[in-house]
């Protein structure tokens, strides 16, 4: 059966806007922040966790995402918790981090999940990005924006039509875009 309106749930008001976007054109958005709790796990386990959660409390077919910033030199931690390290440790206690390794090489990973409802399994979509984490340049209004860098550009530096063709949002939902597309 085509889909033709996502209902995306998240609370961040970024999030949303690079989503409408880069999906915009391709089926209409409705959003809603719900706060889910967020489990700990794998990415996938976390992801449809989360996806599974705002089915249930909206009843219906939903879309969610998360992002994780993996430092290869910490066997991919902080990972699904950098919102946390973020929060706790600023843009130079996450440099601070990797000061010990020589390795500062960083994957950006964005996993949408889509539930149809209660009771389905959810679906999964993937997107990853190799960068380094750098100290913080360029406007500070997203994230890790200002510290992971991607050929030589900060994603802060970037011009936002830039990040969002090469992100691991992007990557991301041109899988979902495939996906939708053969739903048809
Ligand atoms: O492209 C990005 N560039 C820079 N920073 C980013 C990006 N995308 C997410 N972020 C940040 C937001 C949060 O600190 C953490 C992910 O946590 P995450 O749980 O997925 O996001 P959230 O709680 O803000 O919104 P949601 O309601 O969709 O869960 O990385
Ligand atoms: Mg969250």
């Amino acid at each position: 059966m085509a889909i033709t309106e996502l209902h995306f749930i998240t609370g961040n008001k970024n999030k949303l806007a690079e989503v409408q976007a880069i999906l915009g054109r391709v089926v209409p958005l409705k959003s809603q922040s719900i706060e889910t709790v967020e489990i700990q796990g794998t990415i996938e386990e976390i992801s449809k966790d989360k996806c599974t959660r705002a089915a249930a409390a909206v009843g219906g077919p939903v879309l969610t995402e998360d992002t994780c910033l993996c430092f290869n030199a910490l066997k991919e931690l902080p990972g699904p918790y950098i919102k946390w390290f973020l929060q706790a440790l600023g843009h130079e206690g996450l440099n601070n981090l990797l000061m010990a390794y020589e390795d500062k090489s960083a994957q950006a990973v964005c996993t949408f999940a889509y539930c149809q409802g209660p009771g389905h399994e959810p679906l999964i979509f993937e997107g990853r990005v190799t960068g380094r984490i750098v100290p913080a340049r360029g406007p500070t209004n997203f994230g890790w924006d200002p510290i992971f860098e991607y050929e030589g550009e900060t994603y802060a530096e970037m011009d936002k039509t830039k990040k969002n063709r090469i992100s691991h949002r992007a990557l991301a939902l041109d899988k979902l875009k495939a996906w939708l597309e053969s739903q048809v």
